[in-house]
């Protein structure tokens, strides 16, 4: 039995990330919770020949019957970026959702895995966390930021540049956070090696970090990745998910966690990043969550750059999700 909760089941990302979950023959409850349209969503979905009991949850009263019991909760509820705004631009909004949902998890479903996609997710993954502890049912080990999108894209980049290069097993590590200047991809260190100039390495860099602009200015103000986020985060349940239930073993993916998930690992890494709380790094799992912590291995010169200018903006991006909770 596995129950997985999509809050936000019904937006651009929300629809085809609940078919990619009702697609995944471990998930045995699918409950989709909206504040719109969850009824007709879950009804299409439910005619699926697949295991999954979809159900449809909508607006706050029916919140706690969504979350009840759910072995996994991942939210994409919130609003999207339009073209000129940052990801730091939908604080306003989107803090406040997300606050609501912990509050409500942290009481239905304490020990669920939280998969936050929600921007800003450098400030709203530290905002689950606040509450979790205010709560007493915190476990750093359970509550993810889904940057998954970021390797995923960053893969598909080096092989547009390279056509050698195999976009579906390459692996990028990336770490930092999500958003422009936090996003550190780590090029020296790509899997299998690649080679690439100093000019590649820039213009690949840049177009990481702003992988996310050049789909909120095709879609025009009609908001920003949807598809390629369904994807991304389905990949993502699909790694907490086997790692928990199947007890598939040496699972990596990245993730923005808080380093104390890992008591041996992180406090080196913390040591790299200015003792930061929160940050995104190649995460192993297990059947509780984050196992192990992977190191961030050697930095060429060009990525401590990278990461110094990020550490800045992550300091700040957390204090903010933090200062948020305590100011309830
Ligand atoms: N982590 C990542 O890599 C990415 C994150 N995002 C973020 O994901 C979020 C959602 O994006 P889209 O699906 O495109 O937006 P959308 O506007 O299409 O969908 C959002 C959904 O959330 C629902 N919603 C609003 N308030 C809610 C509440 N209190 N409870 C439950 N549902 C609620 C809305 O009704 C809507 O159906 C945005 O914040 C966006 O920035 C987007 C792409 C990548
Ligand atoms: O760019 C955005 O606002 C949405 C997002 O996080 C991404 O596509 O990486």
């Amino acid at each position: 039995m596995f129950k997985v909760t999509v809050c936000g089941a019904a937006g651009g990302i929300g629809q085809p990330l609940s078919l990619l979950l009702k697609l995944n023959t471990d998930i045995t409850h699918l409950a989709l919770y909206d504040i719109v349209n969850a009824p007709g969503v879950a009804a299409d979905l439910s005619h699926i020949n697949t295991p999954a009991k979809v159900t449809a949850h909508l607006k706050d009263a029916e919140l706690p019957n969504a979350l009840a019991d759910a072995d996994l909760v991942i939210i994409p509820a919130g609003v999207p970026r339009k073209p000129g705004m940052t990801r730091d631009d939908l604080f306003k909004i989107n803090a406040g959702i997300i606050r609501g949902l912990a509050q409500a998890a942290a009481v239905n479903c304490p020990k669920a895995f939280m998969l936050i996609i929600s921007n800003p997710v450098n400030s709203t993954v530290p905002i689950v966390a606040e509450v979790f502890k205010a709560h007493g049912v915190y476990d750093p080990r359970r509550i993810f930021g889904v940057t998954t999108l970021d390797v995923v894209r960053a893969s598909r980049f080096v092989a547009d540049i390279k056509s050698s290069v195999d976009p579906i097993s390459t692996r990028v590590p990336i770490v930092g956070g999500h958003s422009g200047p936090t996003i550190v991809p780590l090029l020296s260190q790509i899997q299998p090696p690649v080679e690439l100039t100093t000019e590649e390495i820039k213009a690949l860099t840049q177009r990481i970090q702003y992988g996310g602009d050049e789909v909120v200015k095709a879609k025009d103000g009609a908001g920003s990745a949807t598809l390629s986020m369904a994807q991304a985060g389905a990949r993502f349940a699909q790694a907490v998910i086997s790692a928990s239930v199947r007890g598939t073993t040496g699972i990596v993916e990245p993730s923005f966690v808080a380093l104390t998930a890992d008591p041996k690992n992180g406090p080196a890494v913390q040591g790299q990043v200015d003792g930061l709380a929160h940050f995104a790094v190649p995460v192993e799992l297990g059947k509780n969550g984050v196992e192990k912590i992977h190191p961030i291995g050697p930095l060429s010169d060009y990525e401590k750059e990278l990461l110094s200018v990020a550490v800045k903006d992550l300091k700040s991006n957390i204090q903010k999700g933090v200062d948020f909770v305590a100011n309830l």
